[in-house]
Order: C-alpha cells, then structure tokens, then sequence
C-alpha cells in the first residue's frame, strides 16, 4: 500500500533537498564575500550534535534506492564540508569567513521549490490522487516551505518531509464517530445500530459485511444480516454463504422480492432479539442508474439506518471516489470502507476518498478472509507513508 506515493514524496524531499543546496551554495558565496570584506573576524560555530545528526540521517539513507543515493552522497559531501568547516572555524579566528555564512542564511524561495512541486503534483495524480487532494498537498507544502530559513542540507530534507506529513494529515484525518462508539450508543438506549452498504457490483460488499459480522461477534456483539439483494442472481445465497460460516442470523425473501422489506424485517428481528447491530447488503448498482439509486433511497427511508456505508474497491482509484462522490449526492453516505486496500500499491483513493466527500474512512478492507478488516486510523496511514 502506497508505494507509490512512499517513493515519491521521498523523491520530492531529495530533490528539494539538493536544488535548495546548490541555490544555497552560490548565494552563500556571495553573503560570505560581502561579510569577510566588512569584518576581519566572525566567529562561527559548528554545533556537533548537528554533524552527528547529519551522520545518522546519511547512514539511515545508506542503501535505500537510488535516489537516496543521491541524498545520502550530498550528504555525505556536505558532513565532509561541516567537517572541514570545523577547521575553517578555526581559521575564522584569523578573518576567514567565507562558507559558514552562506549556511546560515539561505531562505527557501518559491523558484527552489515550484518545479519540483508541479511534478509532484502530477505524479500524485499518475497514482490517482484526486486532483483537488493533489491540489492541496502542493499548496500547503509550498506555504510551508517558502520563507523558510535553513541553515543546512538535512534541515531542508526535514523540513520538505514534516511539511509533506503534515498535508497529508491534515487530508486523511476526517472527523467521525467510530462504529464500535455507535454501537454502545444505541445499545444504551436498547436499540440496534443500523447500516447500510451502498456500492456498485464486485466491489466487495458481501464480503466486507460477512468480515463486520466476525468483527463485531469478536467485540461480543449480535449481528445479523439483511439478504437487501434481491435483484442480483446468487447474491441470497453468496450472503447466506457467508453467514452459515459464521453462524450469523440472516433476514432473507425471495429472489426479485421488496429489498426495503427485508432490511425492514431485519430491523424489526434486532429489536426484538435484542441484537446490537443490522448490516443491510444492498444490490450493486452504478451510480447513474436512476431507478436502482431510487430503490435503494427506499431501503434508506423504510429501515431508517444510523449509517449509510459506501463500500469502494481502492484499485479503482480515481472511479471510486467518483462514485462515492454520486452515492453522496443520491443518498448521504456517513463513512467509506475501501477493500482490496492490500492490492493497491498506489494509495490514491484512500488518500483522497474522506477529504473529496467529507467523510471518515471507516474501515480497509486488506485481504479475502474475515480476519482481514482493519479499523481506519489515520496514524497509521500515516505511518504507512511516511515510515
Ligand atoms: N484482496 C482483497 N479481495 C477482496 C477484499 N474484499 C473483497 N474481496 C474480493 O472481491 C471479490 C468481490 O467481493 P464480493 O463481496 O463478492 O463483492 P460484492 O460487492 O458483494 O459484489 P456484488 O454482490 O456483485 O455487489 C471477492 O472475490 C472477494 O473475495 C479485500 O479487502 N481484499
């Protein structure tokens, strides 16, 4: 998962890195020949703790890629350079100001920076990154970088990277109840939580309600299922599957029967059970097919769900925010889950899903057994990409 969006924001940092560098490098010269002419003696210092930073961030970049390569050499290069700037501080003593003051005095300027970010800007969307989401990350690492005062090469590395870090959060940290939260609500006032799976065929819907059901029975809750679709060939049964593996209680009518009336029967059977929670599957339909969208605004009104769950397939990227984007517009969507989030080596839609509609990720969907459902966290996410 986001390998993609992993090597090129490591790829950013180290371009910047080294193009803030060489602009360092020729307007240093020039500060520093000013200084030496209007002051015989500046001290200088080189704080040591610095270098050995500089020491450790070239030996952790050792052998990563080649582009980190490249860092880790300009690095390198540039502890030799601190290294003879320990000798030259002394010769400072003697007038000799010249390096140092270059260092200390370079500002990032939109020109180190803009090209580089503009081809960031359409690798994010070569990785299906929304375009408003690619739009934002730029922006504001831009904002944040320009202006800057940096004193050396792996303070703008740092820098690039905590700025990038911070956009990124900033996008994928969208506000919302957890589900398990919702579900102690309603149990307190001795009622089920209800939800409702929205998304079209083959997205993984089925399996993602059967991995909620294993879920949930885990926390020690009662689930129980609603077979809401009657409309596709073999999906009663494909959910029914799924149940008998893990003995959940299914709601289930007839082929081509009212889906609305299933969902409303399980709502009915929960309360009257005692149940804690009803996962309403739901036909898959595209989302500019009127007469389905309108059937299933039915199934919303009559079972009257706490939640309405887009499920979206991560390797359709840009499509799957698409389609969350008319499934909000149709119906209100609460929250997402994206499955096949363990095959999608891109990241683009579950880095731009929450912040397009405005609403949390819920959970990923990260493989084909039960187990493998994982509750979103946006730390995590994080830590994914910037680990
Ligand atoms: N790798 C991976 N595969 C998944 C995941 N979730 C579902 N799948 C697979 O995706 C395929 C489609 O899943 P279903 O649950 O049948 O899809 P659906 O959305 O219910 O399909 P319809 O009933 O046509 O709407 C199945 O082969 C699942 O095993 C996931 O998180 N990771």
């Amino acid at each position: 998962m986001f390998d993609s969006i992993k090597k090129k924001f490591a790829d950013v940092s180290s371009k910047i890195t080294k193009k803030v560098s060489e602009e360092a490098e020729e307007e240093g010269n020039i500060k520093a020949i000013e200084e030496s002419t209007q002051e015989e003696s500046i001290e200088t210092e080189v704080p040591k703790t610095e270098n050995k930073l500089d020491k450790e961030l070239s030996s952790n970049i050792k052998g990563e890629n080649k582009l980190d390569k490249e860092l880790s050499s300009n690095i390198k290069e540039e502890n030799e350079i601190i290294n003879d700037d320990e000798e030259k501080n002394k010769d400072n003593k003697k007038g000799n100001s010249k390096f140092l003051s270059f260092i200390r005095e370079k500002t990032i300027s939109e020109k180190d920076v803009n090209d580089i970010l503009w081809e960031l800007e359409l690798s994010l969307l070569e990785s299906d990154v929304a375009i408003d989401v690619a739009n934002v990350v730029v922006e504001s690492v831009k904002e944040d970088l320009v202006g800057k005062k940096i004193r050396r090469s792996s303070d703008i590395e740092k820098h690039t990277y905590e700025s990038l870090k911070k956009a990124v959060s900033k996008i994928i940290s969208i506000d919302g109840k957890s589900m398990t939260e919702m579900i102690e609500e309603k149990k307190a006032k001795g009622e089920p939580l209800v939800v409702m799976f929205v998304g079209i065929n083959g997205t993984g819907k089925t399996t993602t309600i059967a991995k909620l059901a294993s879920y949930y029975m885990k926390k020690g809750y009662t689930p129980v299922v609603a077979a809401s679709d009657t409309f596709r060939a073999g999906a009663i049964e494909q959910l029914n599957h799924h149940t008998d593996n893990l003995d959940v209680k299914i709601i289930k009518h007839q082929k081509g029967s009212d889906p609305a009336a299933v969902a409303f029967d399980a709502v009915e059977h929960a309360k009257a059970k005692r149940k804690e929670l009803v996962l309403i599957d739901t036909a898959g339909r595209m989302q500019n097919n009127i007469n389905l969208m309108d059937e299933m605004k039915k199934i919303k009104r009559v079972s009257k769900p706490d939640l309405v769950i887009f499920v979206g397939d991560a390797l359709t990227g840009n499509d799957a925010v698409e389609q969350a984007t008319k499934f909000n517009d149709a119906i209100d969507i609460d929250g997402v889950i994206l499955t096949k989030a363990d095959a999608d080596s891109k990241g683009g839609a579950s880095l731009s899903i929450g912040y397009v509609i405005g609403e949390p990720i819920m959970f990923l969907g990260m493989g084909q057994s039960y187990d493998d459902l994982k509750e979103y966290d946006s730390d995590w996410m994080l830590e994914q990409i910037f680990s």
